[in-house]
């Protein structure tokens, strides 16, 4: 399966560091295909305008919903088609997870409506819902500028995902969030030299011995998950 993944935005240079590293091996082994577009090429006014001042008053900008509605004519099309999964990247959204990552590196489409300024006209988010399958989602709490960093955040999550992607799957198993880790945090990692700076690798993990290994591991992640995220211990 080829995923099609398209970049909405202002700003669609920054998607171009897509070309490179572990996700550009992706594109060139045809597992992602990926088309950024630049929401001003479907303006019709000399300054290219995007943004309007918020009916009932109020600070900022909001996105104008036109522009959006008939990108979304050129890049999707015009016909209803629910397999088609549009996200909004939003502080107000469902908080993205490790297993929305799992669910989308299962679609063949995925089209990121990236909004600037102080948001999309709710039209534009509206219209889309009877269109495809949206997702609003937030990377945290915290406030950007945009949602493009955050679409490149997801985008990264989803495609390590996809089948074929990463070299050896079986690491993807043992990772932070991963399914059946119950929800704990990765153990603390080390490599060799084992002598660093006057600092060791822990004398287990140079033992061979590996149920010794698994049970400082697992105890290392409750410590962790404990200490630094006790809401996945619910
Ligand atoms: N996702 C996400 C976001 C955002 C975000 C997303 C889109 C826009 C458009 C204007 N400002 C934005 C902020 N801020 N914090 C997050 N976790």
């Amino acid at each position: 399966m080829t995923m099609r993944l398209d970049y909405l935005s202002i700003f669609p240079g920054y998607f171009d560091v897509l070309d490179i590293s572990l996700l550009g091996k992706a594109v060139d082994n045809g597992l992602v295909e990926v088309h950024a577009h630049d929401l001003r090429d479907w303006t019709h006014d000399r300054h290219r305008t995007v943004d309007d001042t918020p009916c009932g008053g109020g600070a900022g900008m909001v996105m104008k919903p036109d522009p959006w509605g008939e990108a979304f004519d050129g890049i999707i099309g015009i016909e209803p088609d629910p397999s088609v999964h549009v996200i909004f990247p939003t502080p107000s959204g469902i908080p993205f997870t490790q297993s929305a990552a799992q669910e989308l590196s299962t679609v063949e489409r995925v089209v990121f409506c990236c909004g600037r300024y102080e948001g999309i006209d709710h039209r534009v988010i509206d219209y889309a819902r009877t269109m495809w399958t949206v997702h609003e989602l937030s990377l945290g709490d915290y406030v950007l500028n945009g949602g493009e960093v955050a679409a490149l955040a997801i985008t990264e999550a989803v495609v390590r995902l996809i089948p074929g992607f990463m070299g050896n799957p079986e690491s993807l198993a043992e990772e932070s969030f991963s399914p059946g880790q119950e929800r704990l945090l990765e153990y603390p990692l080390f490599t060799r030299p084992v002598s660093w700076r006057g600092m060791d690798v822990p004398e287990v993990l140079m033992s061979g011995h590996h149920g010794r290994i698994a049970e400082w591991r697992r105890e290392e992640s409750l410590l962790l998950t404990r200490d630094r995220r006790p809401d996945l211990t619910d």
